[in-house]
């Protein structure tokens, strides 16, 4: 593992700054790379660029005990040049795993930190373009603070991803041994280092905030990572699992009069602008000041009829807004000719009604692309699916497959998923369609484990039901164990026929993580849905930063053929990033594929629908 990354400036200012050793990297390390190499003229780096590096250029540098108490370390660095930052990994030995694994941390530190602009807005710090202070000085880094959470939360959540990622292919290489009896010891090691440091200082998805001193400040306290990362094996055999902690059932959802259990609205808690999220009553009541949409009042005049002329201005800010907020140009155009279309030619009162109306027309918009609800009218389906009764006496089950790119959170948030149908009473059959990747069976079955214990506490991990399967009478988990995709096909249809005749209701395909732009990997996609006839699939993709969701988007939904296409998203990970809202919107917008759940964490019970009064006051605010 390597040890320490920072972010610094050639003065020896610290942007950034990640730990992995528990030891601090001091500022006489620091002082010792800028003397090494920014004043020594004669200092011998070595350029590296590899299919590691990303397409950077990465030097590698071996920094000697030149300053007093500071140790020999060896250094992988980028410099940014315009404005100045270096970027350096450091790590203690000089073996082949650690340079990848350093070359590979430098690589995503600065795709991530280039996805969030960091850059340019430190630079627009330094010509003194952004706000200044109350002193009338201007700070590198101010107003980042958000992006560099986000950073630092995001790059957390990617490095342990990685290193489980390696993990796996290194298993992949072998036979298809459980995780725990092939792993590559090194690989291992690092797991162990980064599980037992979770227990000391949190987790390494949780962020640490670093002061300019690379002092700890703080630790941002995600207390529920990792209690459904089953993603390594020993977790079932140790089954140390507390089972309380994987699910808050007061924050999931409420049972109706009818019986049904739905799922709550994403709220404000995951809404960086908490506070100025306000009710419409407020804004009534209180005037526009404020408001997510106080901006109006600067360019629409009261008690006339609006014109195209009046609301160009008002128009272009409301596009900006949007594209601040991550909404691509083309649904950001969208949504604002929506709001267009209701406002020219309204009579206004005063300001506060152009505001009102500006608000409803985006809601109304907002709500035709985000279509909230379709977890309710996916429970009536189900139902109805569920009482026609075929010529044998039975019911034919309801079949979900959940399909998506490597680590994005299937299993996990096909778990959620079963909870949930689970609170709503229905027998669930947990299908293992990854037949690719070694532990992907004994994943699920923890988690199958998991749910049949939350179901009826007297269930005894381990054993097997009355059919001699793992699970209960309400949950059970479907396995036929590893093979090419002849096999996922075969599983599939014969896990439907075994759920018609033990009358399950429901089954859930979970299939193999693949690359959405590798045509090998999708294309069995096509036959598996020809034979396997699910009745939904259900795509879940991260909440990227970015655009590469839109595009995984679009590339899983035409992989299925003519006339057929993905049904839902789920949108995992929303929790380790502030703004994702603008992605939903564009994924949405370019594949017309509604949302069905937001994943907020990691316990069965952290999925949300999406709420629009949230979203247009995330992307107003
Ligand atoms: N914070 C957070 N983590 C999540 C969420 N959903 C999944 N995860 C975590 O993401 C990691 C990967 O989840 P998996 O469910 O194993 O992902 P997968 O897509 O099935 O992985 P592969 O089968 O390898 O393709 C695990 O550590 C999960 O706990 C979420 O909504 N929030």
């Amino acid at each position: 593992m390597f040890d320490q990354l920072a972010v610094f400036t050639p003065q020896g200012q610290v942007l950034y700054q990640y730990n992995c050793s528990g030891k601090r990297f001091s500022e006489s390390q620091i002082n010792s790379f800028i003397s090494q190499l920014i004043t020594s003229p004669v200092t011998k780096k070595e350029s590296v660029a590899n299919a590691n590096t990303g397409g950077f250029d990465l030097n590698v540098l071996t920094v000697n005990d030149e300053i007093k108490n500071s140790n020999s370390f060896n250094a992988i660095f980028y410099l940014n040049k315009q404005p100045e930052i270096y970027f350096v990994v450091t790590f203690a030995e000089r073996t082949l795993e650690l340079n990848q694994e350093a070359q590979q941390t430098l690589a995503l530190v600065l795709k991530l930190w280039n996805s969030l602009h960091l850059s340019e807005s430190i630079q627009k710090n330094i010509k003194g373009q952004n706000e200044k202070n109350r002193h009338n000085y201007v700070d590198v880094l101010q107003g980042l603070e958000e992006d560099l959470n986000k950073f630092d939360q995001y790059f957390g959540v990617k490095y342990e991803e990685s290193i489980k990622q390696e993990q796996v292919d290194s298993n992949e290489g072998g036979t298809n041994e459980l995780v725990s009896q092939s792993g590559n010891k090194n690989t291992k090691k690092k797991l162990k280092d980064i599980k037992s440091k979770k227990q000391t200082l949190g987790n390494v998805g949780s962020g640490r905030k670093w002061g300019r001193d690379g002092g700890m400040l703080d630790e941002m306290n995600h207390a529920d990572a990792a209690k459904l990362d089953f993603s390594s094996s020993n977790s079932y055999n140790s089954s140390q699992v507390a089972l309380d902690a994987t699910i808050n059932k007061d924050s999931f959802g409420n049972r109706t009069e009818g019986g049904d259990f739905l799922i709550k609205e994403i709220d404000d808690l995951l809404s960086s602008h908490k506070d100025e999220v306000i009710s419409e009553n407020e804004s009534k009541n209180n005037g526009y000041m404020n408001t997510a949409f106080g901006f109006l009042q600067k360019h629409v005049l009261g008690n006339k009829t609006i014109n195209d002329n009046d609301l160009k201005s008002v128009l272009d800010k409301l596009k900006q807004q949007l594209i601040t907020k991550n909404v691509a140009p083309e649904a950001a155009d969208y949504l604002t000719q929506q709001v267009s279309r209701d406002l020219v030619g309204s009579k206004t009162a005063n300001w506060t009604s152009v505001e009102i109306t500006a608000r409803e027309s985006l809601t109304k918009a907002l709500t035709q692309i985000l279509t909230p609800g379709v977890s309710v009218d996916l429970l009536r389906e189900i139902q109805s699916k569920r009482s026609e009764v075929d010529a044998d006496g039975k019911c034919n089950p309801y079949v979900f497959s959940v399909v998506g790119v490597n680590g994005v959170g299937k299993s996990t948030n096909l778990s959620k998923l079963a909870f949930w149908l689970l609170q709503n009473n229905f027998k669930v059959l947990i299908v293992a369609c990854d037949t690719f990747r070694s532990g992907a069976v004994e994943q699920l079955r923890v988690h199958v484990e998991n749910l049949a214990q939350l179901m009826d506490d007297s269930h005894v991990r381990g054993s097997k039901n009355k059919r001699g399967k793992s699970g209960n009478d309400y949950v059970e988990l479907f396995e036929a164990g590893y093979g090419g995709s002849d096999l996922v096909t075969k599983i599939a249809k014969q896990a439907i026929k075994y759920a018609h005749d033990q009358s399950f209701d429901i089954v859930l395909m979970d299939t193999a993580g693949r690359r959405h732009n590798d045509p090998t990997l999708m294309s069995p996609l096509k036959s598996f849905a020809d034979q396997a006839k699910p009745d939904k699939i259900i795509m879940v993709g991260e909440a990227l930063v970015g655009t590469d969701s839109v595009q995984q988007a679009k590339n899983f939904n035409n992989a299925f053929g003519k006339g057929r296409n993905l049904d839902f998203f789920i949108i995992s990970k929303c929790d380790t990033v502030g703004e994702m809202l603008g992605t939903m919107v564009n994924m949405v917008y370019a594949t017309g594929i509604p949302i069905l759940f937001v994943g907020v964490g990691q316990t069965y019970t952290d999925l949300r629908t999406l709420s629009v009064k949230w979203a247009v006051n995330t992307l107003m605010s």
